[in-house]
């Protein structure tokens, strides 16, 4: 006997009134695109639940990819059998040793099939022994069990349902719009990222690269970077800038101390321009507070100054440790602690200005023409897509994008 399906419990999103049955659908599309590679699976919508049918395939390895698919508070195995004692017995054994290192329990049995011949109060005990004589040092324990199993004994069938995985919590990717990511090879903006996706947010992302002082090799760690986030949301667009030209003008004609926040501001502008072809709504970046020198509140006050957009910062308020958690447990920190350089830590000013002010970074760049520089590098972008953490395209396919 084996698990044949899956119970998934909406989190939020059961919260969500008159939106709830267009999230509802979402998150079916979402873990139907998810489920690709394991085609004999189906998804069943209740009145409020969903199922995956398994159909024979893996129910671990289908576990571990719903587990990752925003907008789903909790999951279980759970398994269908006649109505019988001995395939109820089975099937308690089953869930109970689903969940690894347990050692206490508690069934909760239900019949509303009054038909069958074994009443509630007398299925508990009598499936609670099987697992008592079937394992050793487990005992019952009704008020705080390791795990609870619950049965279910209706008129079709009997249902069996494990222990509760937690789900990616959140709201289906593709519920609350898109956003373009400002993709570092750091630790923070992929957590960003995850973040903003967690959302509902479908994301593209933007990486500014400066060969030859930033290798290939950097840029590797971006798109790895994108291809891990892509397991956790839609496919992921990477659009790569060529930023080595306007670095080596602000480095040729700007004041070395404001080097670093008129960088930043020609990242906001060109990735506001990028994002309105694209017809994407807001920015999101990893910055938090008090962090580094760019980070303090003058320097995001003069970076900002030069977008209206929206700009989503789901880490300005997150410790160092707290985002490093995050990234460890989404897989992205390995990548991003690659010793490689960033464009922005190969042109930084020995002493960047920590109080920027806005009125002096116009001023400077007042004397200077960039428009024709932040055209050029538009032009010259190039776009690599990633899916369920593979690359999908190669870049010269998106050229004809701008
Ligand atoms: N080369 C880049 N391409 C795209 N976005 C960038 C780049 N460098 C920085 N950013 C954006 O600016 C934000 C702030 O960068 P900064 O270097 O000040 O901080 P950080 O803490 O090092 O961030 P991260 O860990 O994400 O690199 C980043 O989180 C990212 O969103």
């Amino acid at each position: 006997m084996n698990f044949d399906h899956i119970l998934i419990r909406y989190g939020e999103m059961a919260l969500k009134g008159k939106n709830r049955r267009s999230f509802e659908q979402k998150l079916q599309r979402n873990l139907i695109r998810k489920l690709k590679a394991y085609p004999a699976t189906k998804i069943k919508k209740t009145k409020d639940r969903m199922y995956v049918l398994l159909n024979g395939e893996d129910p671990h390895e289908v576990m571990e990819i719903c587990r990752k698919v925003f907008g789903i508070h909790s999951l279980s195995f759970a398994v269908k059998v006649e109505k019988s004692e001995e395939q109820l017995k089975e099937a308690v054994l089953l869930a109970f040793n689903d969940a690894k290192g347990a050692r206490t329990f508690k069934i909760s049995a239900k019949r509303s099939d009054k038909e069958f011949p074994i009443p509630s109060q007398e299925l508990n005990p009598l499936l609670g022994g099987h697992i008592l004589q079937n394992t050793e040092g487990v005992t019952v324990d009704v008020h705080h069990p390791d795990v609870e199993i619950k049965v279910e004994v209706r008129n079709d069938a009997a249902y069996i349902t494990a222990q509760d995985y937690p789900g990616a919590g959140g709201l289906p990717v593709g519920t609350t719009g898109q956003s373009l990511l400002m993709l570092s090879g750091g630790i923070d903006s992929p957590v960003a990222g995850y973040l903003t996706m967690k959302r509902g947010v479908d994301l593209e992302a933007i990486h500014f690269h400066s060969p030859p002082y930033t290798s290939e090799r950097s840029k590797q760690k971006v798109i790895d970077l994108a291809e891990q986030l892509s397991n956790y949301g839609n496919s992921i667009k990477v659009h790569v800038v060529p930023f080595t030209e306007i670095q080596q003008k602000i480095a040729r004609e700007m004041p070395e101390g404001y080097s670093m926040t008129i960088t930043r501001r020609m990242m906001m502008r060109l990735s506001e321009k990028l994002a309105d072809q694209r017809g994407i709504l807001s920015l999101t970046t990893g910055e938090s507070l008090g962090q580094v020198a760019s980070q303090t509140m003058e320097s995001m006050s003069a970076i900002n100054d030069v977008t209206n957009y929206p700009i989503i910062r789901p880490l300005v308020a997150m410790d160092k440790l707290e985002i490093i958690d995050v990234s460890r447990k989404i897989d992205t920190y390995g990548i991003s602690i690659r010793p490689y350089e960033d464009c922005c830590t190969v042109f930084v000013p020995k002493a960047p200005k920590t109080k920027p002010t806005k009125e002096n970074a116009n001023y400077y760049e007042s004397s200077v023409d960039f428009s024709q520089d932040l055209d050029k590098a538009l032009a010259e972008t190039y776009t690599i897509e990633l899916q369920d953490g593979k690359r999908l395209h190669q870049e010269d396919e998106f050229k004809d994008l701008f």
